[in-house]
């Protein structure tokens, strides 16, 4: 790997404690960092070095998930760590910098390649990227990449806005959009874990009847009321964890493992979703917002008496969708999705369910998080799993050896020029245009906001989306289970009736 500089913008907030840290110590611990590294961390409050990389320390022992957590190890990491007080409006913070960087590349004798960071709100991502093209950052003789978190814009136009201004420092295979579900294992391998427990052949004879995918959320709003209240399920899961999920799935098989061919396949699928209209809206989504109920820590209040919630707020803290594709593959396949928070489970979730006649049902049943795992459930005992007359094996074979954690996965890939699990524009400038009509019908008024219990699985009206046409939400018994002992063993799919 190339020696790099890894210019962190938003060094002090939670994202960089929570995740980038861990994610970079895990690498370095694993000998995937470049041997000549810098990384300048920046932010507004003004830290020394010392101090910043004490609090480096800090954030390593509350959330790195690595075993070694040996205070000589961490010291030896932390070598690579300065800081810097950096105002995004301010041109001359990018001047200094600018100093900096080229001081600490002529330290460590180190190629100028710079990977610039924005962990920071999404209202400075275009100020930031003017500012590192106008003030030079951005002109180095080897490679330059622009990392950044979602939200990538608010609706289609400010999306498309972004974009451009962002290509005015930026070139496409320079910017590197996070969506960390395309860093989940179990989403990477997802053609690969299909063909290991089906052939194409067995896929397409058993006849798929609908694919279901479902992100269900334990927590709350928490802390993010002001991003959240703003942003909805719909912009904070739906247009893009959910969509990519969608894209990843139905991307046709064997799995694809370049840039170049995972694109175009995504942007195939994505076009080939029959568009809404916003006046239709209300028969093809339902949203929702969750109310006070109980979850397993006890009792909770209802969104709206949240801290820092408009006691009015018509915002969605759930989606249910029902969509179909005109792919010649998953046509005549309705596919649904559903993503909620204060839901009964917190799963990430796929479940293809095949054509039987019946009540019973066979269904092949994707975990990605927080357990992972492929299973097959056989129609005649929801109990078994049928091992023996399909090719089932379970998960942790099919795993990437080593690697499990979605910002380690991003984050080395990013360091690599690797970007196949990065969302590229066109398929983010798609999604929008899918999700657009649904925004304005939200905005209008267009359809019911359901209120539901906290602890349940959501509105009924997202049930009744699927009973039309004859199907159910699956959930695994145990995992939504309040009794913790029936909770971890081997699930068993069940649908409410
Ligand atoms: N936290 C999470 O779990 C997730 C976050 N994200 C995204 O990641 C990004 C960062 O989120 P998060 O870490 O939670 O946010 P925080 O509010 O915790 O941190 C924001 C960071 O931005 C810095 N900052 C704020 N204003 C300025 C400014 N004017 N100039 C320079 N630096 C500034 C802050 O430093 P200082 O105060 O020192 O200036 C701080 O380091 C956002 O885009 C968010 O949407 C995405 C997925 C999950
Ligand atoms: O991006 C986000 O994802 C999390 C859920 O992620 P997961 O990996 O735990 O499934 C969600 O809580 C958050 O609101 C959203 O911004």
């Amino acid at each position: 790997m190339k020696p790099a500089t890894f210019v962190l913008f938003g060094a002090t907030g939670d994202l960089a404690k929570r995740k980038i840290y861990p994610a970079l110590y895990q690498l370095f611990v694993d000998q995937k960092l470049p041997s000549s590294f810098s990384l300048i961390g920046l932010g507004r409050r003004e830290l020394s070095h010392e101090t910043f990389q004490s609090n480096v320390e800090q954030s390593l022992l509350n959330f790195s998930r690595s075993e070694v957590k040996d205070a000589a190890v961490i010291k030896k990491f932390l070598r690579a760590f300065r800081y810097q007080v950096l105002d995004v409006e301010r041109k001359e913070d990018y001047t200094k910098l600018l100093r900096v960087v080229e001081e600490r590349e002529e330290e460590l004798n180190i190629t100028p390649n710079r990977m610039f960071y924005l962990s920071v709100g999404p209202e400075f991502f275009e100020t930031i990227a003017t500012n590192i093209h106008e003030s030079g950052l951005g002109s180095v003789d080897g490679w330059k990449r622009l990392v950044i978190e979602k939200p990538f814009g608010h609706d289609l136009e400010s999306a498309r806005h972004l974009n451009q201004k962002l290509n005015q420092a930026f070139d496409e295979t320079e910017i590197y959009r996070i969506d960390h579900y395309l860093g989940k294992p179990m989403v990477q391998q997802m053609g690969q874990l299909l063909h290991s427990a089906l052939s194409e052949q067995e896929l397409r004879s058993r006849s798929m009847a609908s694919i279901q995918i479902s992100a269900n959320e334990t927590l709350g709003v928490e802390e993010r009321a002001g991003y959240y209240d703003h942003a909805g399920a719909i912009r904070d899961m739906f247009q893009n964890h959910m969509l990519q999920l969608l894209m990843m799935l139905t991307i046709e098989l064997p799995n694809r493992s370049s840039v170049e061919e995972v694109g175009p396949l995504k942007r195939k699928i994505i076009k080939s979703l029959q568009p809404l209209h916003k006046m239709d809206v209300k028969h093809h989504i339902v949203r929702g917002q969750y109310g006070a109920g109980e979850i397993k820590e006890g009792q909770v209040v209802g969104y709206t008496n949240e801290p820092g919630i408009a006691s009015d707020s018509q915002n969605d803290t759930f989606i249910a969708a029902r969509l179909q594709s005109n792919d010649p593959f998953w046509k005549d396949i309705p596919l649904y999705i559903r993503t909620g928070k204060r839901l009964k489970e917190k799963v990430t979730r796929i479940v293809i369910e095949f054509k039987l006649e019946g009540p019973l049902k066979d269904l092949l049943i994707i975990e990605i998080g927080p357990n992972e795992g492929i299973f097959f459930q056989k129609s005649q005992s929801v109990q078994e799993h049928s091992e023996g007359e399909l090719p089932i094996r379970n998960q942790v074979s099919f795993l990437k050896e080593g690697v499990t954690d979605a910002y380690e996965s991003l984050i080395y890939d990013a360091l690599m020029g690797d970007k196949t699990y990065f969302a590229h524009w066109d398929e983010v400038e798609l999604s929008w245009e899918w999700v657009q009509p649904i925004l304005e019908a939200y905005q209008e008024n267009l359809l019911p906001l359901h209120i539901y219990p906290a602890g349940s699985f959501g509105p009924l009206e997202a049930d009744e989306l699927l009973a039309r046409d004859g199907f159910h939400w699956w959930f695994d018994n145990k995992n939504a289970s309040n009794d913790e002992a029936t909770q971890g063993n081997v699930p068993t799919y069940h649908y409410n009736t």
